[in-house]
């Protein structure tokens, strides 16, 4: 099969805190329609990629770029609007607002209709909203959360907050979805499921970046891994490559590579 294309390259990056180097000359891409796990040890620099990929840091050399365009110097709602969506860590949900108004937050960023067409509610701000509707309420569908569109977001138990969150990713119409930590706080059944979720939002056509500590499922539900340790990557390949990389078992054992093969 041949190669798609990449989605977004990150491209010789270097980020200093300081005296720290956090990301260092980090290289790699990610393309259409995969799922690329990001992983590595505590403090290797994953969420430091990953904000460099949003635009909340700048890189302090190289370039990431998205569809071929630089995101260098881009505001964060610019880079949304280029069709890079993520979730949080810590859940960052609407608490007094439904379910469905979450989603509609993400469907309307993405609208391209005006002010004036929303202030006079003219046929073609009408005609979005309904369409909005009906796009959140097929989201809510695939996440599986479509039956408490009405309730508040703050009733909805852990695991479904966490899927809303992702429902309000998908709602942006991203090319990119960054899922960070989806599955912390899951129980095993939990986790199960999210890796069904994972690729069914793959299958509906986007691609997903996955920052996740647990092993399982990122073994279980990736195309392919990249690994960071101390800021440098140190292995890229199919999650069976991965698995048997010595440099790797090293990384997360904490041991010398020579002594780990
Ligand atoms: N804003 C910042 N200012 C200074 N140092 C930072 C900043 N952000 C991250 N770092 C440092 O950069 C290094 C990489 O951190 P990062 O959070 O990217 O790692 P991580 O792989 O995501 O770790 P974890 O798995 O623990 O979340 C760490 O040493 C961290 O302390």
């Amino acid at each position: 099969m041949p190669e798609s294309r990449a989605v977004l390259e990150v491209d010789d990056v270097t980020i200093r805190f300081g005296g720290l180097t956090a990301l260092d000359s980090v290289s790699f891409e990610i393309r259409e329609g995969e799922i690329l796990g990001l992983i590595g040890p505590n403090g290797a620099g994953k969420t430091t990629c990953f904000n460099v990929m949003t635009g909340v840091y700048q890189a302090t050399s190289g370039q990431v770029r998205f569809d071929g365009r630089p995101l260098t110097k881009l505001k964060r709602h610019k880079i949304t609007q280029l069709g890079i969506a993520r979730t949080f860590q810590n859940i960052r949900l609407f608490k007094s607002m439904t379910v469905l108004e979450n989603v509609m937050v993400g469907t309307d960023a993405n609208s391209k209709v005006g002010f004036f067409d929303a202030l006079f509610r003219l046929p073609r701000h009408r005609r979005t909203e309904a369409e909005s509707l009906a796009r959140a309420k097929e989201i809510l569908e695939v996440v599986g959360i479509k039956a408490r569109y009405d309730e508040l977001a703050s009733n909805l138990s852990y695991g479904d907050q966490r899927r809303l969150e992702i429902a309000r990713a998908m709602a942006t119409g991203p090319k990119l979805l960054c899922l960070d930590e989806p599955a912390a706080g899951f129980n095993p059944a939990e986790k199960q499921k999210l890796m069904e979720l994972i690729r069914k939002v793959r299958d509906e056509g986007y691609t997903v970046l996955l920052i996740e500590h647990d092993m399982r499922l990122v073994m279980g539900v990736t195309d392919r891994i990249v690994v960071l340790e101390f800021g440098k990557k140190i292995a890229e390949g199919s999650p069976a490559e991965i698995r048997d990389n010595p440099a790797v078992i090293a990384a997360y054992l904490g041991v010398d590579e020579e002594d780990a093969s």
